[in-house]
């Protein structure tokens, strides 16, 4: 395979902001792309940058992020750090931290990631609260000088960090760097696609978070398997008509960030959205569902519809998951609505 370099055949430094499970496993997939670099003496590692100095380490000693991702070796290169200047050579950096915590983070590590045209590759999956801003956009504002990117897809953490095959895609404005990006992540256990259509992906990854919960409802109340396809089916339609009006393309959505993702996450309590939804569908208390496990769709599904309202798109199901969520709407209830709603043409 070959890796994307710089000009003298160095391959491209990889420095990962948030040591949880999803940059865990990231900064083993980017040390695994590079094998023979990773094991030649002084050659580039990939940082793993952690605000919590006690547990990276831990992390470094032990090779195991025991908190986030226990029992998943670390591989050789991946180096534990809390020292945000393990930034500061890095050729692109990605950004893995939960998507309501992005700004405040950049505003912390600005000094280390203020050059002109870093590329800062999103790999969260959410809207900011507040301002309903896209992650690209709130890397915009919060690092005028880096060049955002967005790496999205079916990508269970545990899966990519033991070296489980997927595939993702990584989207750029200037699709080269995006292809750049997406050689040099590419390694045998994960395909690393490359897109120009940053809005779609992240859009994507984003809204699927909410429509698992949807589907975790169901599964939890017994609602059976065909009205989880069903609203599969129907959540990915009202996924593609958001995408589409804020530019979005539709190719973008029925690929890996869209129905990739929706698939995965729709079909697995092995997601912690879905798993969030299946546990208030079988009456667990709204405080206790998530089990103290990040859902990055309770967050972004009052803002995902804020959107959609605004911009006139409906969307009928992610309206379902925040009015659950808001306590204005309670599971029968809206299951009730959602199937009285005016017959129409499908589309
Ligand atoms: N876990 C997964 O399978 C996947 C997760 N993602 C996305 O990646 C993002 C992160 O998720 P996970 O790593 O799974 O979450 P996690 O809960 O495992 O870890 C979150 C990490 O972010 C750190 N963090 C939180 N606030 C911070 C701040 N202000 N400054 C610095 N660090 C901070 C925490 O200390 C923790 O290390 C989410 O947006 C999620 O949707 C995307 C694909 C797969
Ligand atoms: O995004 C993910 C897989 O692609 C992880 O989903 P959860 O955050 O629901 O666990």
């Amino acid at each position: 395979m070959t890796h994307a370099a710089d000009a003298s055949g160095r391959p491209l430094r990889i420095a990962v902001i948030g040591a949880g499970a999803w940059g865990t496993a990231l900064a083993n997939a980017a040390a695994r792309a590079q094998p023979d670099a990773s094991a030649a003496p002084g050659a580039p590692s990939v940082p793993l940058w952690g605000r919590n100095a006690a547990d990276m380490a831990t992390m470094a000693t032990r090779h195991e992020n025991a908190r986030f991702l226990p029992g998943v070796i670390l591989a050789d290169g991946v180096a534990p750090s809390s020292d945000p200047g393990v930034m500061d050579d890095a050729d692109a950096v990605l950004l893995v931290i939960p998507a309501q915590q992005i700004r405040a983070a950049l505003a912390g590590l600005r000094p280390h990631l203020s050059r002109p045209g870093l590329p800062v590759i999103i790999c969260a999956k959410g809207i900011e609260r507040g301002s309903g801003l896209f992650m690209s956009d709130v890397v915009r504002q919060a690092l005028p000088e880096a060049v955002p990117g967005v790496l999205s897809g079916p990508s269970f953490a545990a899966d990519v960090a033991r070296g489980l095959p997927t595939a993702v895609v990584l989207a750029a404005d200037d699709e080269r760097l995006a292809a750049r990006l997406a050689r040099r992540l590419s390694g045998p256990t994960l395909r690393v696609y490359h897109s120009g259509d940053m809005r779609g992906v992240e859009i994507g990854g984003a809204a699927k978070n909410v429509l698992a919960i949807a589907c975790g409802i169901v599964m939890g109340r017994g609602l059976g398997e065909s009205a989880r396809a069903a609203l599969v089916a129907r959540g990915f339609a009202e996924m593609v008509r958001f995408a589409t009006a804020f530019g979005g393309e539709t190719a973008t959505l029925m690929g890996l960030s869209g129905l990739g993702d929706l698939v995965l996450t729709c079909g697995s309590a092995q997601s912690r959205n879905f798993a969030f939804g299946q546990a208030l569908g079988a009456g667990v208390d709204l405080a206790a569902a998530s089990g103290g496990k990040l859902t990055e769709g309770a967050a972004t599904a009052p803002v995902l519809l804020q959107r959609a309202r605004a911009a006139g798109v409906d969307m009928p199901v992610a309206s379902a998951v925040a009015d659950i969520l808001d306590g204005r709407l309670s599971i029968d209830d809206a299951v009730d609505a959602l199937m009285m709603r005016p017959l129409r043409r499908e589309g």
